[in-house]
């Protein structure tokens, strides 16, 4: 099984600190434009994360000062001919954001600059948003004749609201990181995206990490069906955790006014 610290990419770079992995999309001449090869390094890189038991939490952002992603790679729709090959460049950033989006650990978007077009529905996958001060986020589709495809209309308008959601996508307008907080779009703003997101990584990594993936499960699963559904999701995962041996160590810790030291059992 390769692990992540032998993973070597073109466009990606993983780095470990301890349980925290950092994702960093490096193309910062293209401002970390999403080609194919990037996106497929991406994909590999989370499929090595997810098997990987030591690592509790993810942070991806983009290298350079400039940009988290600048959205899908322009240059390469040239090459795009018809609505087979449109369908199949959608379907392909879909699967790679799904898989993030589906990760069993919290992962936090450090969005230190541009997130554009697929930037920001990379960043919309992730569980948490931390803007830079200087960040500018926007989905700049309809622009280019296109449409949000790796995920963004559906993503985006779960998350802030179609109303919301519809503004930004049909005026293609940026957002600057204050803007995007008021709206919902982020949770934190930041002069420091990195430490930032280190720092709101740690205080997860502190919780039960079943309890931290269940959690995540039942907000999924809830959003795509009824409340009544929704809330059968959230009994069925409560009643998982409740034979936890993290749970037993939870309440023990609480009760005997001690930290809880949490195996992920
Ligand atoms: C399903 C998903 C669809 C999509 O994601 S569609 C794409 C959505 N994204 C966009 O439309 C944003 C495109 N980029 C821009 O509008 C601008 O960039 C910025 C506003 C982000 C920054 O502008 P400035 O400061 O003038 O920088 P610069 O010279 O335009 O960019 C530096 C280099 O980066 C390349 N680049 C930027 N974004 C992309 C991209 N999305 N795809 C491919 N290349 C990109 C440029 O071309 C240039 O390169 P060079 O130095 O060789 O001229």
């Amino acid at each position: 099984m390769t692990q992540l610290d032998e993973l070597e990419f073109e466009n990606v770079q993983i780095d470990r600190h301890g349980p925290l992995a950092v994702l960093t999309v490096n193309r910062p001449k293209a401002l970390n434009a999403l080609n194919a090869e990037t996106l497929g390094e991406i994909s590999a890189a989370v499929d090595v994360i997810v098997e990987d038991a030591e690592v509790g939490a993810l942070i991806i952002t983009g290298g350079g000062d400039r940009a988290f992603v600048a959205g899908a790679d322009i240059t390469e729709f040239k090459t795009l001919d018809g609505v087979y090959a449109g369908r199949e460049l959608s379907l392909a950033g879909q699967d790679v954001m799904h898989r993030i989006a589906t990760l069993p650990i919290p992962v936090i978007a450090a969005i230190n600059g541009f997130a554009l077009g697929g930037g920001l529905e990379l960043a919309l996958a992730c569980d948490i948003r931390v803007a830079s001060t200087r960040a500018k986020l926007g989905l700049p589709e309809v622009t280019l004749g296109l449409l949000p495809g790796f995920g963004g209309t559906q993503r985006l308008s779960r998350l802030i609201g179609a109303g919301r959601a519809l503004d930004l996508m049909l005026t293609a307008r940026q957002v600057g990181a204050e803007e995007a907080l008021s709206m919902g779009l982020v949770n934190y703003v930041a002069d420091d995206v990195l430490s930032k997101s280190r720092e709101v990584a740690e205080s997860i990594l502190k919780n039960a990490p079943i309890a931290l993936s269940l959690v995540k499960e039942a907000v999924r699963r809830g959003l795509d069906t009824t409340l009544d559904a929704g809330l059968e999701v959230e009994a069925d995962l409560f009643g998982l955790l409740v034979a936890t041996k993290d749970f037993g160590e939870g309440v023990d810790a609480f009760l005997n006014k001690r930290r809880a030291d949490f195996q992920g059992e």
